[in-house]
């Protein structure tokens, strides 16, 4: 079980976590983390309900207040951004530096929404009607519901949270039931954040532990006036009907399938840190992990020699240690699905260096894995599936029309990369015929995104943008307004309707 006195400034306190139905276990040794009470229909049907009466007041206060609750609860991340990292890392398994990089992120994307909430504004538009002033303005949109993943246990929810707070919106987050700890922590530091501030009404925002059930019920609920949900395709092709069955609106970020493509003029040492980092970091478990590889034949050998000495020497292991690169798998479903798609690449003819289970003499309930590469011959062209673990289909081409064709045929459009020197290439990639994902990166590689780029992906990725440029609008609902400020009354398009009389 948790040690209590260890994370009781994040208010994770003893009773609590001892009694209910929801095992929560840590993906480094299998161990018991907490047992939480799940929410039932009735008890998400109460939170709803409180936070719809919490957006009717907090939609009154001053956006630039509301941007001072999300100051505080960035000054309160950053006091306890070692404890919170430590829980993410005990949660989900990532490593440290990858635990305090997503604590840092949520930080970043809070200073973000302060400096937003004294610049969400509209527009003043020129009439063609005479005396007339046509003005568009932004206002809060209700309470928001936040669906999230266990691989950000906290940053995702951050993304929105911040600026739906700022956009005066109040936030109902239903975590991963895989990583409830960290949402119920982050909850609790806003509630600090809140304390001495009397503009901020109870239930402003409330956590809803529970499983996809609770997911489906915020769906389809009336009052929830954003579905924003981050996740495998699957959930969001479960979700996303159900939402808009009620012609509700929903923001998507779901999973990718992410390519690099390394051209012959390419730095291949700069490449290779990047994919190296991006196919393996988060033990291969982020949207943005690159998962294709496309290399161009005049490179291939000397590339993938480097890659399987590196993928050979990583260090896998405990997340908690210094020198560890590879942390665990979330859990043994994972660890199936990726030796399913190993023995399917095999069948196929494909070499495959790695991908075997290690350590499972140290940590028999916990799932570590030497990362995979898999080096498909000739008659495989592609791979079409996410495969959320750390492994990477490489491919050879000889024309970069043809890797970019390849890369954009799987049904996802999350992120992708070219490493090139060459100008014409990088902007070829770039340009309307190049990469077909919102995410499109020259020599820099496919994961490591930072705030304040819009966030988000095309296609079965979802769709939806968060955390940076204007993502702020999706949080608030438009309105354009006519002002007559003259005694006539002309109607546009130089209509006449004169009834007599
Ligand atoms: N595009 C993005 O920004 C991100 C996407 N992801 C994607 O998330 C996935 C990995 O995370 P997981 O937690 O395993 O995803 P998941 O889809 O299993 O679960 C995500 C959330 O959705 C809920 N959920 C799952 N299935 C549902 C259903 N049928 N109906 C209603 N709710 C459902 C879960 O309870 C959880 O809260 C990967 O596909 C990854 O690419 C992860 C992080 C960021
Ligand atoms: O998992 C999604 C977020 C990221 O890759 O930065």
């Amino acid at each position: 079980m948790l040690s209590n006195a260890r994370f009781l400034p994040l208010g994770l306190d003893a009773p609590r976590l001892r009694e209910g139905a929801l095992a929560v276990h840590s993906p480094i040794d299998g161990s018991l983390l907490a047992r939480l009470a799940p929410q039932d229909g009735a008890t998400t049907d109460a939170a709803i309900a409180r936070s719809v009466a919490a957006f009717e007041a907090w939609r009154r206060v001053p956006a630039p207040r509301r941007g001072e609750l999300v100051r505080r609860f960035a000054q309160a991340l950053r006091e306890h951004k070692a404890l919170l990292a430590e829980l993410v890392t005990l949660e989900c398994g990532k490593i440290r530096s990858e635990g305090e990089g997503e604590v840092q992120e949520m930080i970043d994307i809070c200073d973000f929404a302060v400096g937003l909430s004294r610049q969400l504004h509209g527009l003043t538009i020129a009439s063609e009607r005479p005396g007339h002033a046509l003005r568009e303005s932004w206002h809060p949109l209700g309470p928001v519901a936040i669906v999230t993943a266990f691989n950000f246990p906290v940053a995702v929810w951050a993304w929105n949270a911040a600026i739906a707070l700022v956009c005066g919106d109040s936030l109902l987050w239903k975590p991963s039931e895989r990583t409830p700890l960290c949402a119920l922590a982050c909850q609790r530091l806003l509630e600090q954040a809140a304390a001495g501030m009397e503009e901020v009404p109870r239930g402003l925002s409330a956590v809803i532990v529970g499983g996809a059930e609770r997911a489906v019920q915020l769906a389809d609920d009336r009052r929830v006036a954003l579905l924003s949900a981050t996740g495998s395709c699957a959930m969001g092709r479960a979700l996303a009907p159900r939402v808009a069955q009620r012609l509700g609106r929903s923001l998507l970020e779901l999973g990718g399938n992410n390519a690099v493509i390394v051209a012959p003029s390419a730095d291949l040492e700069l490449a290779l840190r990047a994919i190296v980092f991006g196919a393996v970091g988060t033990a291969g478990q982020r949207c943005t992990g690159t998962r294709r590889l496309f290399v161009h034949a005049a490179v291939r050998e000397q590339l993938l020699e480097r890659l399987r000495a590196v993928f050979a020497g990583l260090v896998v292991g405990d997340p908690r240690a210094a020198d560890t690169l590879v942390g665990p798998l979330i859990g043994g479903e994972a660890f199936t699905r990726m030796q399913a798609a190993l023995a399917a690449a095999r069948a196929a003819g494909a070499r495959i260096d790695g991908g075997e289970r290690v350590l499972a003499e140290r940590f028999p309930a916990a799932w570590y894995v030497r990362p995979a590469l898999v080096e498909h011959p000739p008659s495989v062209t592609n791979s079409m599936e996410e495969v959320f673990a750390p492994l990477l289909n490489c491919f050879e081409y000889a024309e970069l029309e043809d890797a970019i064709a390849r890369q954009n045929a799987v049904p996802q459009g999350l992120s992708s990369a070219i490493f090139t020197t060459d100008l014409r290439e990088a902007e070829r990639f770039l340009s309307t015929t190049g990469s077909d994902c919102g995410i499109a990166n020259v020599n820099a590689g496919t994961s490591g995104a930072e705030i304040g780029g819009a966030f988000g992906g095309e296609k079965d990725s979802g769709g939806g943008r968060e955390a940076g440029a204007d993502a702020w609008r999706a949080y608030m609902r438009r309105m354009t307004a006519t002002i007559n400020y003259s005694d006539a009354l002309p109607l546009a398009q130089g209509v006449r309707f004169e009834p007599a009389g």
